[in-house]
């Protein structure tokens, strides 16, 4: 379990005061997988540095599995960091050694001894699917290979926590996919807990069980992929189940329509149609399945006459969450 509270970070150049991260808290369950999405200058990179305590924040805690890591010494930061394994968006790895020897090379950092270090880079070769590629230089693998033993270098030592900074902003969407359903199969099998940065939705909804949205410092929505998904109005929600703009139709209220489990494959349009003897006007929708749930958003224009409040209530009743969008 990884818990953040309160965590700022202050930079200072010259007189002027930089707030990179502004009272940021979480708490991500063991055996979960929680995504930090935000543009650039969000302070993505900043929470990673603290997290890893490669920059000491200037106020808050870190605490994994009931640890504080904030307050560890200096002298104790090497040892602690061995907790948390880092995925990077390029594996950077040593040209001139095999896909074996850079999977070895932290554990022969801290002093593992041979016999070990060959038994668990076995153990790790055959989790993340590379036994036949234990030779292979680098430059023989592709990027999705690579970043395998990026993966496998990180889980070397053991770690309760697994950091993924961008971790396919630079794979194709194919290869993505493998390396995030990766990802997925180890957090279940190996029970680890995952933070994963990212500025790509994708990446959230393939595969996080939470999320949390920074902006200038701050997390502006955070919550579970459905909760946060059945937020009609929230940005998040908006992102997850995206609709095209249209343009502005004359004519009626238009209205947004959630519908989400059983409730999004029901026929709730001609249910609306029949009831009030109206015209419903579909101008866009989507549906998708997010952390298993189907979730289906309209976007539709009503007839002018239509009585809104009694359409709402219909509406509710059926398990529909209503917006309205103009
Ligand atoms: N060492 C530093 N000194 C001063 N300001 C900094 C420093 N590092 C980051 N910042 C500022 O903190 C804010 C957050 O930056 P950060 O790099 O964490 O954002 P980010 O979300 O990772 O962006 P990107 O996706 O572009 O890497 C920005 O305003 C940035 O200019």
């Amino acid at each position: 379990m990884i818990t953040v509270t309160d965590l700022r970070k202050v930079y200072r150049q010259g007189t002027r005061e930089v707030v990179a991260l502004d009272g940021v808290s979480m708490s991500v369950p063991k055996g979960s997988i929680h995504g930090i999405i935000g543009h650039s200058g969000a302070g993505k990179s900043t929470l990673v540095r603290c997290l890893t305590l490669l920059d000491r924040p200037s106020s808050g805690t870190v605490t994994i599995d009931g640890r504080e890591l904030t307050n560890v010494k200096d002298s104790e930061i090497r040892l602690a960091r061995r907790r948390i394994g880092m995925v990077f968006q390029h594996a950077n790895l040593m040209d001139s050694r095999t896909t074996a020897a850079n999977i070895a090379h932290p554990l022969e950092l801290v002093g593992t001894p041979k016999r070990d270090i060959e038994a668990r880079v076995q153990e790790l070769l055959a989790l993340v699917g590379l036994d036949q590629f234990a030779d292979a230089y680098p430059a023989q693998l592709s990027g999705g290979q690579k970043q395998r033993v990026g993966i496998a270098r990180a889980l070397a030592a053991h770690p309760d926590v697994l950091l993924c900074d961008e971790p396919t902003s630079a794979l194709d969407p194919r290869t993505t996919d493998e390396i995030l359903d990766l990802i997925s199969e180890l957090t279940n099998r190996l029970g680890l807990t995952v933070l994963i940065i990212t500025h790509e939705m994708n990446v959230v909804k393939r595969i996080c069980d939470s999320v949390s949205l920074l902006e200038a410092g701050r997390v502006v929505e955070h919550g579970p992929l459905q909760e946060v998904a059945s937020h009609l109005g929230g940005r998040l929600a908006k992102a997850l189940i995206p609709l095209p703009p249209t343009p502005p139709v004359p004519g009626g209220p238009v209205v947004e329509l959630l519908m989400v489990g059983d409730h999004a494959t029901e026929p709730v349009l001609s249910g609306l149609t029949r009831r009030f003897n109206t015209d419903v006007n579909v101008l866009a929708g989507s549906v998708e399945t997010l952390a298993g749930q189907r979730f289906g958003r309209l976007r539709v224009q009503l007839d002018a006459s239509t009585d809104m409040e009694a359409v709402k209530d219909y509406l509710a009743s059926q398990g529909v969450t209503v917006e309205v969008a103009a």
